[in-house]
């Protein structure tokens, strides 16, 4: 069945309660992403610090709102400095989120992402053949792009939740978010967010982000996927390809209001 939309008054209150603790996010993302998940934080009104030494990473996810692990440019040295990280944020209670960044094809990436999802990830946000993939449905996309529908990753999604305990978003045309029982749709986007690095990366730091409010955790991820399909959808209208996306893009975030979610 599919899920219903999720009704803006709910993103709209997450977006409210985003702008007033300007949660402070550690962010240990891949080396092509950095600038750009650190403006898209800004720009949405919170605070990015990327610390990706192991003693520093230990010592701050603790201080954070939440912990950012994306797998994108992984190394073996990256790998256990996330491992320390994650295992501070849990013994703090510190949040934490995954984004398994073309998980499948590649073997060290891959044994990573299987070994952490049992640290309890707070929400786990990937492309659909990357959902497929940890839900043991698929053997993976084509590099960091997805080979899938979001639509048909819904059922893996679904049961990486149940797995894992963790919020599954999967993104796409419709980006899709469920605790396992209960899920939303969320619409909006274009085509040409695909054609941008990084938009999925930078999701998964909203992501984070929102995962450290208060209220229901699966309409706080949910609002974060509607977050970046509103602004997306804006700066199409503004620009005209992928260059002048990107400005456009972070001015729409900065701008994104109550009343035009609700
Ligand atoms: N065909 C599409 N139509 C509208 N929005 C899309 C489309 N494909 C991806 N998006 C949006 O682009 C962003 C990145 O998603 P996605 O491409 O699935 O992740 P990744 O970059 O990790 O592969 C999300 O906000 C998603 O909703
Ligand atoms: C191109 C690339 N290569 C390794 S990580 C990365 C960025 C992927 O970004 P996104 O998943 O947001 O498209
Ligand atoms: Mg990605």
């Amino acid at each position: 069945m599919q899920p219903d939309l999720l009704p803006g008054h709910r993103a709209a209150s997450v977006l409210h309660n985003l702008r007033l603790s300007s949660p402070l996010v550690h962010c240990m993302t891949n080396d092509v992403v950095q600038n750009f998940t650190a403006n898209v934080l800004l720009a949405i009104g919170a605070s990015p610090a990327m610390v990706i030494e192991a003693e520093e990473a230990a010592q701050f996810s603790p201080v954070a709102d939440s912990l950012l692990i994306n797998i994108g440019t992984l190394t073996a040295e990256r790998s256990r400095a996330m491992l320390a990280a994650i295992h501070a944020a849990n013994d703090s209670s510190t949040p934490w989120v995954l984004d398994p960044v073309a998980v499948g094809g590649l073997s060290f990436r891959t044994q990573f992402a299987r070994d952490i999802l049992s640290l309890r990830p707070a929400a786990i946000r990937g492309n659909a053949s990357e959902i497929l993939v940890l839900a043991g449905d698929a053997a993976g996309g084509r590099g960091v792009d997805s080979t899938s529908d979001s639509s048909s990753a819904l059922p893996a999604a679904l049961h990486l939740a149940q797995l894992t305990g963790a919020i599954v978003a999967v993104t796409g045309e419709l980006d899709y978010v469920t605790d396992g029982v209960n899920s939303w749709a969320v619409a909006g986007g274009d085509i040409l967010m695909t054609r941008v690095v990084g938009t999925g990366c930078a999701l998964s730091a909203v992501v984070a982000a929102c995962c450290s409010l208060s209220g229901s955790r699966l309409d706080n991820v949910a609002a974060a996927c509607r977050f970046m399909k509103f602004a997306g959808r804006r700066a199409i209208a503004a620009g005209r390809g992928p260059g002048s996306f990107s400005p456009a893009f972070l001015d729409a975030l900065y701008l994104l209001n109550e009343e035009a979610l609700a």
